[in-house]
């Protein structure tokens, strides 16, 4: 049995029941099929992840928010042909509108592929990430949070494939040279006017699987059947959702679920972190062949001519960084743009 759920809205699974082996990991595994399956969202704690870390991280997005805008923008996401660095207010579009947050992007620290090596425009996501002299901590701070969330993300993975009654390893392949990671600080300030609330609209994630750590304000929304419903801070958990690519492996059987931020109303702002892994860019992802019992409720991933999943992991994720930053696109993807 889980803790109690008083008025939490989604399911809470802790980590340390997997890591205890036996009869622990099953009932993890059975949960987390539960939770993905009927929510898509849950809140995942005991993850071996210590509070102070997370402190940490936390604090150096404070920090990096209250630079002066020209820091800021000295590492502007305009930039990097391979969608690294900082957007300001209102620099993102979700759903054609813009988002009322500012955000600091990092993706794996790689050297970026020359010109004529590039054979497919997804390539040119692969690079090194833009990092602010003003704070110069930022680098190995980051770093070396993405890999232990990286990690973190790779055990959860093998536990999605064994939700899905897969071998463990069954999407391994497809992470073998080590997944793609993308991360997200992000603060949204207060809302202004009862018009302007749209701190990130809904959307889907593109990626297998996202954890996002917040601070202590609320506003991240979950779509449900029962409408939406907050995934309000729980403090030291991270929350977990679902991403189109396990929604394409799974054919349908578990759904990427919408999700938005609502800008706080009184707080003066929130702040998020959020980190996305996708199977590697060249990868494709796999169609698991699911048994009887999931296939008959697998019916088939979504199909919305506004947003075409592609199975080809880096056409998926270019297609999400593209419509998120026009101004990135027009400045270094015109053949996409103009499409
Ligand atoms: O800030 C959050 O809580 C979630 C952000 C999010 O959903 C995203 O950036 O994809
Ligand atoms: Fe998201």
């Amino acid at each position: 049995m889980g803790p109690a759920q008083t008025n939490l809205s989604l399911p809470v699974l802790k980590l340390s029941q997997w890591f205890a082996g036996g009869s622990a990991r099953d009932a993890f595994i059975e949960e987390l099929g539960k939770a993905a399956r009927e929510i898509g969202f849950f809140y995942l704690t005991d993850h071996g992840i210590s509070h102070e870390q997370q402190q940490q991280v936390m604090m150096l997005a404070k920090r990096f928010f209250q630079l002066p805008a020209a820091a800021k923008e000295s590492v502007q996401m305009l930039n990097s042909p391979h969608f690294r660095g900082y957007t300001k207010l209102q620099g993102e579009l979700t759903g054609g509108q813009p988002d009322f947050r500012e955000q600091f992007d990092i993706m794996r620290e790689q050297l970026a592929i020359e010109a004529p090596q590039l054979e497919a425009d997804w390539q040119q996501i692969i690079g090194p990430n833009q990092w602010p002299d003003a704070l110069p901590e930022m680098r190995s701070t980051l770093l070396d949070w993405q890999q232990q969330l990286t990690d973190l993300t790779v055990i959860l993975l093998e536990a999605f494939a064994l939700a899905l009654k897969q071998p463990a390893d069954a999407l391994q392949a497809t992470i073998k040279d080590g997944p793609y990671t993308h991360m997200k600080l992000i603060r949204y300030p207060r809302r202004t006017n009862t018009q302007q609330t749209q701190g990130v609209g809904a959307h889907k994630d593109p990626g297998y699987l996202t954890l996002v750590l917040q601070d202590d304000q609320s506003g991240l929304e979950v779509e449900t059947a029962d409408g939406w419903v907050s995934a309000q801070p729980l403090a030291g958990a991270f929350v977990v959702n679902i991403g189109e690519l396990l929604e394409l492996a799974s054919d349908g059987y578990l759904k990427a679920t919408y999700h938005r931020v609502v800008s706080p109303p009184v707080a003066e702002e929130r702040l998020s972190c959020a980190f996305f892994m996708a199977a590697q860019l060249d990868a494709e992802v796999p169609l698991l062949e699911l048994p009887p019992e999931l296939a008959e409720l697998a019916q088939g991933p979504a199909s919305d001519p506004a947003n075409p999943l592609f199975y080809q992991v880096g056409e998926n994720v270019l297609k999400g960084r593209l419509r998120s930053h026009r101004d990135v696109a027009q400045a270094h993807y015109q053949r996409h743009h103009a499409a």
